[in-house]
């Protein structure tokens, strides 16, 4: 089930350092959302703080609220391994455990959420994690092999698989294609535009023809100096972002000019 998030005045922390300041916004359910702005304006340190892996850093927190459909993540009483399990993340390199199995791959994330399962639903969820990963047809014949076999492409595919089959509702993607080589990274894109129909999908990415391709709406972060806390300067559909910024930070970023 695809959630909608609701964050309102959001700051993020390392410690006594202000990483991100203020963040208040909507991401919408069943789009895909972009994150872009410049080097450390704090895009990857505010999706972390969507599923609240910001924390485990020591001295890490937030101020703020990240309501999911409602309820506060950040509540008293909210199980952090609940929310990882409800928001799903896929990392920059791809990062299968590379002694197991493809198939054990795609059930490891079910597996550490203590879900027993029987073999024939296990079988059931292993197919149509890979499917909707777009990965069936690539690796049907070699389920038992290991997945650091597959190419770097594939094993995006499979750690995707791997978020998916924990039923999430939201997954937050952070450079999903920057190992990649372009053909995976179209694989990787069009997987994307498909999982929008039923996530939540919130994605950085340094490549801006890559937010324009796969986004719904995108969202620009900027930083006014080193040491200072990265914002959001300006949020709307992708197209707006794109072809018709209201703010001159986004423009001047958009077109090159900056970043
Ligand atoms: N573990 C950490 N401890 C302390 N400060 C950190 C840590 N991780 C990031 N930061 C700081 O937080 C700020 C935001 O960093 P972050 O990586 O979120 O930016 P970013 O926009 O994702 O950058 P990039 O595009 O280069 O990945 C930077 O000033 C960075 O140095």
């Amino acid at each position: 089930m695809s959630k909608r998030i609701d964050v309102e005045h959001l700051k993020v922390y390392y410690g006594d350092f202000l990483a991100v300041d203020d963040i208040t916004m909507q991401i919408e359910p069943r789009a895909v959302t972009a994150f872009i702005g410049p080097s450390g304006c704090g895009k990857s340190t505010f999706l972390r703080t969507l599923n609240r892996m910001h924390e485990v850093i020591p001295g890490a927190y937030v101020e703020g609220k990240v309501n999911l459909d409602g309820e506060n993540l950040y509540a008293k009483g909210v199980d952090p391994v609940r929310v990882r399990s409800q928001v799903g993340m896929v990392f920059q390199r791809p990062n299968p455990f590379p002694t197991m199995s493809i198939r054990d791959n795609v059930l490891a994330g079910v597996k550490l959420n203590s879900r027993r399962i029987a073999r024939s639903d296990a079988d059931e969820l292993v197919e149509s994690s890979l499917r909707s990963a777009n990965l069936w047809n690539e690796v049907k014949d070699r389920l038992d092999k290991p997945g650091s076999g597959l190419s770097g492409g594939q094993q995006q595919r499979l750690c995707i698989a791997r978020s998916i089959a924990v039923r999430p509702d939201v997954i937050l993607m952070d450079e999903p294609c920057s190992a990649l080589d372009p053909i995976s990274t179209l694989a990787v894109e069009d997987l994307i535009n498909e999982l929008k129909a039923e996530y939540t999908v919130v994605i950085v990415t340094h490549n801006m023809q890559q937010a324009a391709r796969v986004s719904d709406k995108t969202a620009f972060f900027n930083i006014a100096g080193t040491g200072k806390p990265g914002r959001l300067i300006e949020y709307a559909p992708t197209q707006e972002i794109f072809n018709k910024p209201q703010e001159k930070a986004t423009e001047d970023y958009v077109s090159g000019r900056f970043g």
